[in-house]
């Protein structure tokens, strides 16, 4: 099985595509691969397939196994891919996922910037239990004895954004892991800690659901860049810095889509000497 390794920010994944007809099933799997002992290491697993034109199917795994809706770092990694390999013409794709359809385009400059499309933010929409139809702006959480506020959306998948005075007092291994499973996320949830640097910046650090701690998330900093221009702690456009660099998000107030462009970069290829 042949292999690439890409990160986006520190966040990363092994990348395979899967020919049209393949029916292989890699969950069995994951959890092996990311291994960084006995496996190659990695935050996820990305496979991509292409249908037709510049259509792609991408599918995501978490490094437990588990298979999320969406994962914008991944996408930018598999629209550079695309373009570097060449398999399909010009520089925007779109992406198919189990959280929607995106569009990475591959700018000059090698950066990736992505249209994730629209924020969901209605709780039945996230999820988050409680009235379907009502946004999740003001979900109080509790974690080691101590209140949280979270600001939840979906960008495909959910995310309780909490923001905080001071980044460096939050105790992300302690307090992320129960956030995550808190019983008002039927399918948990990823739980950012955000810090307004001012209404252009924001400093944010995440526990990611199926994988920890993380160097970046982009659908994190999608979710962080809503929350925060919603609320009306931060512009539509922020830089967010995170443990592996910078990101750049825009909530359009034109079309109500979230566009993200960063960087992506691929590692290594490679191929795995057992069969899986
Ligand atoms: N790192 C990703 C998100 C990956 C999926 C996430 N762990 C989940 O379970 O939803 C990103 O860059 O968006």
């Amino acid at each position: 099985m042949k292999i690439s390794k890409w990160h986006g920010l520190g966040n990363d994944f092994i990348l395979t595509e899967l020919s049209k007809s393949s029916s292989f099933d890699i969950r069995g799997a994951v959890e092996r691969l990311c291994d960084r002992h006995f496996g190659v290491g990695a935050d996820g697993v990305v496979t991509i397939r292409h249908l037709s034109g510049n259509a792609f199917e991408m599918r995501i795994y978490n490094a437990d196994g588990t298979e999320p809706e969406m994962c914008g770092n991944a996408t930018r990694c598999v629209g550079l891919y695309i373009k570097r390999r060449m398999l399909a013409r010009g520089d925007e794709f779109e992406l198919r996922t189990k959280g929607g359809i995106v569009r990475p385009k591959v700018l000059e400059n090698g950066t990736v910037r992505v249209d994730m499309g629209e924020p969901r933010l209605l709780r039945g929409e996230i999820p988050v239990a409680g009235n379907p139809a009502e946004q999740a702006r003001e979900v109080k959480l509790r974690a080691d004895g101590r209140d949280f506020t979270a600001f939840c959306v979906s960008m495909g998948n959910p995310h309780a954004v909490i923001f905080v005075p001071d980044i460096e007092a939050v105790e992300l291994e302690k307090w992320g892991p129960v956030l995550e499973c808190d019983p008002q996320f039927p399918k948990k949830i990823n739980v950012e800690f955000v810090e307004v640097r001012s209404p252009g910046m924001v400093r944010m650090r995440v526990w990611e659901r199926g994988c920890g701690i993380t160097m970046a998330c982009g659908t994190g900093s999608c979710a962080t860049a809503v929350a925060g221009h919603l609320s009306g702690r931060t512009g539509s456009c922020v830089t967010v810095l995170l443990d592996g660099g910078e990101l750049l998000v825009e909530h359009s107030a034109a079309d109500n889509h979230v566009y993200m462009t960063g960087p992506a970069v691929e590692v290594f290829r490679g191929e795995l000497v057992e069969k899986i």
